[in-house]
């Protein structure tokens, strides 16, 4: 478990980010998520920068390819030095393995990436996961069925709800990784999201790293709210 929540820096450009950034103290360490609107238009320098401003970086960019594509993008991200990116479980086993062997491959230097694979998005409701997609079991049953092909294929863990995280570390180990986006504290705007928790729900369920993103961006004061989810995430209030 980090004990920092992990921001979600859903921005347009480096600029709004660096606005964004200029409520928390200059040398405070943060563990930041690059997902797909920030790095598909500043490219792969916007994770060198954050990471030269001291902040920890996890790339969500969920890649969904054939197996050979995910390999070959997976040796190019490794060089960009970040803590933890995704793939989508729905690639399939050949597709999640293909992503580590990349991912180890391109590692230069220091550590692997942790490799973590989506399971069923947060904004995801049971009805409409059966209808759009076309699956006939529960969505946890779904859920568990992508961790357990994640784990099969090598991967660190999956990204689900909070929700589903006792049940995931109950049928893989305590060391999987359940990363957990779709965080509300009581009373907050719940958005697009629909298999919410509140950050004290999260660390009750076992998840092992949070994901806010609105919560703290849009906040009035962002560095407060930043702080009480981190304290709430903390069992500190
Ligand atoms: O299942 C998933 C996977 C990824 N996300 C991402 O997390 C953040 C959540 O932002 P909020 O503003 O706190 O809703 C966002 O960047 C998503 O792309 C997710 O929500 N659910």
């Amino acid at each position: 478990m980090d004990k920092r929540p992990i921001i979600a820096l859903d921005f347009p450009n480096r600029e709004a980010i660096t606005k964004f950034l200029q409520h928390f103290p200059e040398k405070e360490s943060l563990y930041v998520k690059v997902g797909m609107e920030l790095f598909y238009q500043e490219g792969p320098t916007i994770v060198t920068w954050l990471k030269s401003c001291g902040h920890d970086v996890f790339l969500d960019l969920k890649l969904h390819d054939i197996p050979n594509t995910v390999e070959s993008a997976m040796r190019g991200l490794a060089k960009l030095g970040v803590a933890m990116t995704n793939v989508h479980a729905a690639g399939g086993v050949r597709m999640m393995s293909s992503a580590l062997k990349g991912l180890e491959e391109g590692t230069v230097e220091g550590k692997r990436p942790v490799l973590i694979a989506v399971t069923q998005l947060t904004s995801t409701s049971e009805d409409e996961m059966q209808h759009d997609q076309g699956i006939d079991r529960s969505l946890e049953n779904s859920v568990l069925h992508y961790a357990k092909m994640a784990e099969k294929s090598g991967l660190d863990g999956v990204v689900c709800s909070a929700l589903e995280a006792t049940a995931i570390k109950k049928q893989t180990s305590d060391d999987f990784v359940c990363l957990t986006p779709g965080i509300r504290p009581l009373g907050a705007a719940v958005g697009d999201q629909k298999r919410v928790v509140t950050p004290e729900g999260a660390r009750a369920l076992g998840a092992s790293y949070i994901v806010v993103g609105r919560p703290i961006t849009k906040a009035d004061n962002p560095y407060q709210a930043y702080q009480e989810i981190k304290q709430e995430w903390n069992g500190e209030i």
